[in-house]
């Protein structure tokens, strides 16, 4: 039997907390053979730290085999001590008519917060995963806040986009999710993202030859994947949920224990390439082997694209810019 690791969860109590935890419980995020002591964060507040307790009940109730385990806390200092893996998903959600924008400020406080105590207490080795929104700004002032912390150790969920993306390729080309290879959601977790079937592949033979409808990819594709978060709060009048958990875990599955060389795409601190300024939190294609991530590179990039990808960087230059005060 593996040695257990150490898995930190913040927002425990919360609508994705819940659809998270026992799928990390349960092996379905660091394989069936892999022990995991959960570390669960809630905010200091007796409502909040009473559904914890609730759930980590449940948790002892399912009897996981693999949950060798837990830890309930108010404190980023105990949540993250020594953690292996950190999935920052405790942030305020947005609401109906509500931006991302919107939440910038409110949540920027709490990731100084805890980037800093990841820098203090978690393993030198930490892959971080930031789901709270605005997730890519989260993610680069959590970096930022962690300088004894390898960069690269700080990543966005963007695959709740890939994911979406793929299903609409799937149902646009009548061929199965599993089928359809190298994808990518270029930017930020944002209607701005920029989704690119330009490269991708079904058996070989080209998506984009296979729909060759240009218009569908501008005025139907590209909003539909975008908007697809605001689409499910105004339907269910919360955010996504399940489907953001199970990105979470597809994220730190593939992260941790490989791609077979298949693309994924995360939020990742940029190295300079594709035009994007280096140590910007911004989607690209990666492979993952060996628990490392490596930038899909050399890919062509034509006018449209470049329009594309700068307008969701203006973006996330502007939310940066939003911010710098809290890490000055
Ligand atoms: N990146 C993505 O693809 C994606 C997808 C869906 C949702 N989200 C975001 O994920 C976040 C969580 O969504 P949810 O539906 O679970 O929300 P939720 O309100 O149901 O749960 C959030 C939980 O976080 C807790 N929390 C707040 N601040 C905290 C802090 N400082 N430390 C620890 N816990 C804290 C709250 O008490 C709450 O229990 C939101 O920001 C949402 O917008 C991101
Ligand atoms: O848009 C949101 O706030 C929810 C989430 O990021 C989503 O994409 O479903």
């Amino acid at each position: 039997m593996k040695q257990p690791v150490r898995v930190a969860v913040t927002g425990a109590a919360g609508q994705i907390g819940y659809s998270l935890l026992f799928r990390i419980a349960s092996g379905e995020m660091l394989g069936k053979d892999q022990p995991v002591i959960l570390q669960m964060l809630e905010v200091p507040f007796e409502k909040a730290q009473a559904a914890l307790k609730g759930v980590m009940m449940e948790l002892d109730d399912c009897a996981f085999p693999l949950l060798a385990g837990m830890v309930g806390s108010d404190d980023p200092n105990v949540a993250f001590k020594d953690a292996d893996y950190a999935l920052l998903v405790g942030a305020r959600p947005r609401g109906p008519g509500m931006e991302r924008s919107d939440l910038l400020q409110e949540n920027a406080k709490i990731f100084t917060v805890q980037g800093k105590a990841l820098n203090d207490v978690a393993s030198r080795n930490v892959k971080v995963l930031v789901v709270g929104n605005p997730a890519n700004t989260n993610a680069y002032i959590a970096m930022k806040s962690a300088p004894d912390l390898p960069a690269k150790n700080f990543t966005a969920m963007l695959r709740l986009d890939h994911n979406r993306a793929l299903s609409q390729l799937a149902s646009k080309t009548g061929k199965a999710v599993a089928d359809i290879e190298t994808m990518t959601v270029w930017g930020n977790h944002s209607p701005t993202m920029y989704a690119d079937y330009r490269f991708a592949t079904i058996a070989g033979a080209s998506v984009k030859d296979m729909i060759n409808d240009e218009d569908w990819n501008r005025t139907v594709f590209l909003p539909t994947v975008g908007k697809r978060g605001g689409a499910i709060i105004e339907a269910r009048g919360l955010s996504s949920a399940a489907s953001a958990a199970n990105a979470a875990i597809d994220h730190m599955h593939d992260w941790a224990l490989g791609t077979n060389g298949k693309w994924v795409t995360m939020g990742i601190p940029s190295d300079g390439s594709y035009g994007i300024p280096e140590g910007v939190m911004y989607g690209v294609p990666v492979t993952c082997a060996n628990g490392e991530y490596t930038r899909v590179e050399g890919l062509e990039i034509d006018a449209f694209s470049r329009e594309r990808m700068d307008f969701t960087l203006n973006e996330l230059l502007e939310e940066r810019d939003g911010v710098a005060h809290l890490l000055s």
